[in-house]
């Protein structure tokens, strides 16, 4: 049983006619709150609205990720002069929900605005979190990711909508086991992917790539191939990298390569995150014995404070597999199961491994719904024990990147 919030909207607010989810740091600056009055009335609306359970996670509160159900009452009119139900299920759980009845004026704008107040309130969205500082603005999306939401006549179109703290689309991973597919590749159609942890968010798709794709990335970043420098911390300058890192890596351009830009589009198509997001590939070799001890892909905050003032950093890793490796070379989250305490860096005996298989692809977060930095998306290489193992990082930002 959900508790009814009735929300009364003064007609003779000023509205500032922001809308939520704008793309603009700004819009997070939109806190003149039109005044609402509210009255409290009890009314039983009943289990979770818009299909919301199917994307709530049973085991974990998913910090940042709320979702709503967003319905005109009946006798409403096209999302203005009317009530707005709407439903709030927070953190991805499925507990507290909460219903609250809002009377929405009649012009669209205002009555964006109105929702936009609401759930910025309600749900905290505009709180500061500190690592690294959560500067952009929170942003509302359909289920499926396919679009961001900027109005309430939209929202209500799409009945459920997804909002993200943090303002990016991140996939909800339900439960470990739990089977998705994302539709709308232009290639692929559409693919399976699989939950294979919920802290971090470490999710799994086979045949994400091509067996030609993989030859090709292989044989044309071959002869580039270098040892691979690693960002370290200033307590370790004047270590060798090896003592973290011994692989060769490559990044390569998609410029002038149709066949990269074609997986350029499809990881933007998959994780639902422009395109203009994107670092170049990092191409990676390893031969028998070579590893990547544990790190994380999230660039730590005084590099970042230099390059752009810490807003913006890596979100996700969409690591391709290249080639198969007959043994060893898992891709390794030794805090898997959100467990805290001493890791050991260099060991491949806990944790989740994530078998390297020819045109898999593991799609990881580095950030979570709220923006913050997760601490637990730790990762490393294990040593290849027999074989080659080629792979790649394709980082996707969470603002737009420009290198080189
Ligand atoms: O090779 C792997 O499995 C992981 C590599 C990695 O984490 C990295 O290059 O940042
Ligand atoms: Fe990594």
């Amino acid at each position: 049983m959900g508790i009814v919030v009735g929300i009364l909207w003064e007609p003779s607010t000023p509205a500032t006619g922001e809308t939520a989810g704008e793309a603009t740091a700004d819009s997070a600056k939109t806190n003149a709150k039109p005044p609402l009055s509210r009255s409290l009335h009890a009314v039983d609306v009943g289990g979770p609205g818009c299909g919301a359970h199917r994307y709530l996670s049973p085991t974990h509160a998913v910090s940042g990720f709320h979702l709503a159900c967003i319905e005109e009452e009946a006798g409403s009119s096209g999302g203005g002069d009317g009530v707005v139900s709407v439903t709030l299920f927070r953190d991805g759980r499925g507990e507290g929900n909460q219903t609250l009845a809002l009377q929405t004026p009649p012009d669209s704008s205002s009555a964006t605005n109105v929702l936009h107040v609401e759930l910025t309130e309600r749900l905290r969205l505009d709180d500061v979190g500190p690592n690294p500082p959560n500067k952009f603005p929170w942003a509302m999306y359909t289920p499926d990711g396919q679009r961001r939401i900027s109005s309430l006549e939209d929202a209500i179109a799409s009945r459920l909508v997804f909002i993200f703290k943090g303002g990016n689309f991140i996939w909800p991973g339900v439960e470990v086991g739990h089977v998705q597919t994302v539709h709308g590749l232009e290639t692929l159609g559409s693919i399976d992917m699989k939950t294979l942890s919920m802290e971090p968010l470490v999710f799994e798709a086979r045949n994400f790539l091509l067996d030609e794709e993989c030859k090709h990335i292989r044989e044309k970043a071959d002869p580039h191939m270098k040892p691979s420098p690693v960002s370290l911390m200033d307590h370790d300058k004047g270590k060798p990298d090896t003592n973290w890192r011994t692989s060769t890596t490559y990044f390569m351009p998609s410029t002038r390569d149709p066949l990269l830009q074609g997986i350029d589009r499809r990881v933007e198509e998959f994780t639902r995150v422009p395109k203009s997001h994107q670092e170049q590939v990092q191409v990676l070799k390893y031969d028998k014995g070579q590893r990547y001890t544990a790190h994380h892909d999230f660039l730590d905050e005084r590099t970042m404070r230099n390059m752009d003032g810490g807003r913006k950093n890596r979100m996700i890793t969409v690591f391709w597999y290249l080639s198969d490796v007959e043994e060893g070379g898992e891709t390794i989250f030794p805090r898997y199961g959100g467990r805290t305490g001493r890791v050991d860096f260099s060991d491949c005996t806990t944790g989740l491994k994530v078998k390297p298989v020819e045109g898999k692809v593991a799609m990881f977060y580095s950030l979570k719904p709220d923006g913050q930095f997760d601490d637990f998306s730790l990762h490393g290489a294990c040593p290849v024990i027999t074989g080659q193992k080629w792979a790649a990082n394709k980082w996707v930002w969470s603002a737009p990147v420009k290198f080189g």
